[in-house]
């Protein structure tokens, strides 16, 4: 079982997912998926799975119970999927069905989100600041990089404002500038966001050196190899990290975000706990801290605007999520609230 063990740790599995296994059920980290089956990295080998019975019920009330890319499914003997082991982190961007707003999740169960943003033709520091609202919300966390960084000089100092608490820094796959910074530790795993053409697929190749899409080793602590062909989105790094390369997003709307534009924008939120008013709306009330750090320029204008527009779209996206799912959710709190009430009563 050692070795086992050993080999699933390699791919990421830890003691609360262990605890979460139900008896029968063997743990298979999903690499790709596609509708009705995954593709998934076992203690054995790579495999491809169905979707049980059990799982299309569950998926129909809840599409988020589908497996996506760094999930943990429990397999069972027939090589379905039973269920999907709760996650440690996902990353959701708004869905687009029109009318109703749900979440779709990009990726699950990953430490770091790098966030990978072109030098040329210039950063656009909206996009990063979008991306990094997603990325904190998710639970993970996030790293800028600021690719094809052979191409010109980069204002890292102006990257980094628009990212606090966030590392930032410039690579080239080109010229392996900065490359040593983003390997990942074993078992640890991160997913690429970004624009089409930011350089993500590239970055990955570089990381995985010219194997990509070859066959790949996972050593087992008693030196037994095994060889795993890992291919397109949750791929195995030579070095031990796990990297989940994502399709470039055309568009990255916001979903329930509200805890990660907060970390996105911190100064902000920390200068909004000083105005006069509690439900200050920052537009032109009198002891608004966050316009007097506006006007004395200790806040940027552009930053000040990017936040106001993300916090709106974030709004807005809350007013159109599913009427139904919100009165279940508001149900269920006053339910709570009910029973709390009896029994603080004598
Ligand atoms: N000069 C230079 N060019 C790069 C670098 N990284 C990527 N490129 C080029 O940028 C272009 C886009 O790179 P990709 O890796 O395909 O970009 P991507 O983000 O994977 O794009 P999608 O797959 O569409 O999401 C390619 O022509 C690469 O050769 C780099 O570090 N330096
Ligand atoms: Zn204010």
């Amino acid at each position: 079982m050692a070795s086992v063990h050993c080999n699933l740790s390699a791919l990421g599995w830890d003691d609360d997912f262990a605890a979460s296994l139900k008896p029968g059920h063997v743990p298979a980290r999903v690499t790709r998926v596609d509708r009705g089956t995954c593709d998934v990295l076992t203690a054995d080998g790579e495999l491809r799975a169905a979707h049980s019975a059990a799982l299309k019920r569950a998926a129909a009330a809840d599409p988020v119970a589908l497996p996506c890319v760094g999930d943990w499914a429990a397999i069972d003997g027939d090589v379905q999927v039973q269920e999907v082991l709760p996650r440690k982190s996902s990353i959701v961007r708004a869905g687009v069905t029109p009318g109703v707003s749900h979440g779709q999740v990009l990726a699950a169960n990953v430490d770091i989100v790098y966030i990978a943003e072109p030098a040329v033709p210039r950063v656009d520091l909206g996009r990063i600041e979008r991306f990094l609202a997603l990325a904190w919300e998710s639970g993970a966390r996030p790293v800028v990089l600021i690719t094809k960084a052979d191409l010109t000089s980069v204002d890292l100092a102006e990257v980094e404002a628009a990212a606090p608490g966030a590392t930032v820094r410039a690579v080239s796959s080109l010229t392996g500038e900065g490359l040593e910074e983003v390997r990942l530790e074993a078992g640890r795993t991160a997913v690429l966001l970004g624009k089409s053409g930011a350089g993500k697929s590239t970055l990955v190749n570089a990381l995985a050196g010219a194997d990509r899409m070859a066959t790949q080793e996972i050593r087992a602590a008693d030196g037994r190899g095994r060889h795993t062909t890992v291919h397109r989105e949750l791929l195995l790094l030579p070095d031990g990290g796990l990297i989940i390369d994502t399709p470039g997003l055309r568009s990255i709307g916001l979903y329930d975000a509200e805890e990660g534009l907060s970390q996105a924008f911190s100064e902000i939120e920390e200068l909004a706990a000083r105005c006069r008013f509690h439900d200050c709306a920052h537009e032109a009330e009198p002891g608004c801290a966050v316009l007097a750090a506006a006007e004395e320029g200790e806040l940027s204008e552009r930053r000040l605007a990017s936040w106001r527009k993300l916090q709106r779209e974030a709004l807005w996206m809350a007013s159109r999520t599913d009427a139904r799912l919100r009165a279940e959710k508001t149900r269920e709190w006053k339910i709570i609230h009910k029973s709390m009430r009896g029994r603080s009563r004598p």
